[in-house]
């Protein structure tokens, strides 16, 4: 799913009335009644709830729901903050017809007109909408002051007031904080950014049936992917495949006190599908991996407690192949930053050319080590979480900046990044970035990297391209991780679980 700029919004918009034909007061009817049917499934119609609208489009919903909300004989109260002396001709429709069947609309001018809200009653923030384009000041900011500091259930129309839809705020606006928001059809790039969290809450989309060929044509970078989206991803099964067909993986993992890592990454690679597996450890590894992943196949490092990429022939077969005879190469779980793997590392990415998998110190070494980055095997998927990509790119002071480094970084060395965190962000080489939907805050939990990197080694090794590889993994990594949390809450989830959760269907 695309997700646009507020300017492609306002020509969507524009495009959809001409097109249908649809008048505009209808298509704000429209959006009203698809929040209405969204609210009336969470709140029962005894909620008491309080309505403020500004005095643009967004207020304009608002007026409408109120009306929408009274039909369904909620107990609904309207307070109008009247900040500016013009109002939308929308807004000013959907006023004329509520006057009708209320008996009062109350104005807030000034801070004494300020309602009480009460803990039980259910707040709807329709004051303002994309249409911002200042910080909020006056009495605007003065009631969503109060609305923040009430008690009540708060739910944003469309966006919470004051958060900008695809611009950084300032860290000192004053930002509606709303439990939900209910935005229409497709959501904002600002509910995908971490730091914007307050001011999201549990974000729901409603489908107001926008112009479709539209938003087919839009061009965007950004996309958020969906469920059906994901699944289309996945490819079938063969009946006549044999092992063979869905290639053979090398993950190269694991120091001494961080063998753990290796398993974790092993299991997930097994457990996605990899025709066959084989693990380099170091020799202190090699019995606890065979016994915790009997499926896997192991080449012992020639050194006891680290990775160095020679091999230990007392143990391994000889004339096992290179490391770029593999289908592909994962690299980093648990692997510390020796020297010696340094070194290993050095003499390993100029042997490859089919994209790789790179995760934890290994990106910290190359985040050391940045004349590495050039010999990156193209399309290589690298799995930094925020503070990884800090070191491997520079300080951000908002998410804003954090995505124009992590597109820049992905394009200039034309690579894929998978920005851990809540929304999981995928940069293509092309530019793109795709926002995951999937995973919740048990997730940051030690470990859950490490299942990741085996996931993504796994869909290499199969042969998907390595754009639809991070999205799909990171997609289905989350939702075990959702599996998992469902089941047992997320304090108590650890990445084993997650494993164990991982489903292709
Ligand atoms: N396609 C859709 O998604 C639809 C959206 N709808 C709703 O329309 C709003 C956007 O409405 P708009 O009138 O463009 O803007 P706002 O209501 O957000 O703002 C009104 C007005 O206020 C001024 N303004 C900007 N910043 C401030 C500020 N800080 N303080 C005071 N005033 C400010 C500015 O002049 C704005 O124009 C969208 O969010 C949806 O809720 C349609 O109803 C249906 C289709
Ligand atoms: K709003």
């Amino acid at each position: 799913m695309k997700i646009l700029s507020v300017d492609q919004i306002h020509d969507l918009d524009q495009s959809t009335i001409k097109s249908e034909p649809i008048a505009p007061i209808n298509l704000m009817e429209r959006a009203a009644l698809a929040f209405v049917n969204w609210f009336a499934d969470r709140f029962p119609d005894t909620t008491p709830t309080k309505i403020f609208c500004g005095l643009g489009n967004n207020g304009g919903d608002g007026l409408a729901i109120a009306r929408l909300l009274l039909e369904r004989e909620y107990p609904v109260e309207v307070h109008v903050v009247r900040y500016a002396p013009r109002e939308s001709d929308d807004f000013m429709h959907n006023h004329r017809r509520l006057k009708l069947v209320i008996e009062t609309i109350n104005y807030i001018e000034s801070e004494k007109d300020l309602p009480a809200i009460r803990h039980n009653e259910v707040v709807i923030d329709a004051i303002l909408g994309s249409g911002l384009t200042r910080p909020t000041e006056g009495i605007v900011k003065t009631t969503v002051d109060a609305i923040n500091r009430a008690p009540a259930t708060v739910v944003a129309v469309d966006i919470a007031s004051g958060l900008y839809a695809d611009q950084p705020n300032a860290t000192t606006d004053v930002i509606i904080e709303p439990d939900y928001t209910v935005s229409f059809q497709l959501p904002k790039l600002a509910f995908m950014l971490p730091r914007n969290g307050p001011y999201v809450g549990d974000w729901h989309l409603v489908d107001i049936r926008l112009h479709k060929r539209f938003i087919d044509q839009a061009p965007t970078n950004f996309f958020f992917t969906q469920p059906h989206e994901a699944r289309l991803l996945l490819h079938k099964r063969d009946r006549y495949a044999n092992k063979g067909t869905f290639g053979h993986a090398l993950l190269l993992a694991g120091s001494y006190g961080k063998i753990g890592a290796a398993v974790l990454a092993s299991r997930a690679c097994l457990r996605s599908g990899v025709g066959l597996l084989t693990v380099q450890i170091p020799r202190c590894g090699y019995a606890i991996l065979q016994t915790a992943v009997p499926e896997a196949m192991c080449r012992p490092d020639s050194h006891q407690n680290i990775l160095t990429g020679l091999l230990d022939h007392e143990v391994s077969e000889q004339g096992s192949p290179a490391p770029a005879d593999y289908s592909v190469v994962g690299i980093g779980p648990g692997l510390g930053k020796a020297p010696e793997t340094l070194t290993m590392l050095r003499q390993l990415l100029p042997t490859l050319s089919k994209p790789m998998v790179i995760d934890a110190d290994a990106l910290n070494l190359l985040a050391e080590n940045r004349d590495l980055l050039s010999l990156l095997p193209p399309n290589s998927i690298l799995t930094p979480h925020p503070k990884e990509f800090e070191r491997l790119t520079s300080q951000w002071t908002h998410d804003y900046q954090k995505l124009t480094l992590l597109r820049d970084f992905a394009q200039q060395y034309q690579v894929v990044v998978v920005l851990k965190g809540a929304h999981s962000a995928v940069a293509t080489p092309q530019g793109d970035v795709h926002f995951n939907a999937t995973g919740n805050p048990g997730l940051s939990t030690g470990g859950t990297g490490d299942v990741l990197t085996g996931v993504l080694t796994a869909l290499l090794a199969q042969g998907y391209d390595p754009v639809e590889a991070a999205v799909l993994g990171v997609y289905a990594h989350g939702l075990a991780g959702d599996t998992v949390a469902e089941e047992r809450g997320p304090i108590g989830m650890i990445a084993s679980d997650l494993v164990d959760a991982l489903r292709w269907r």
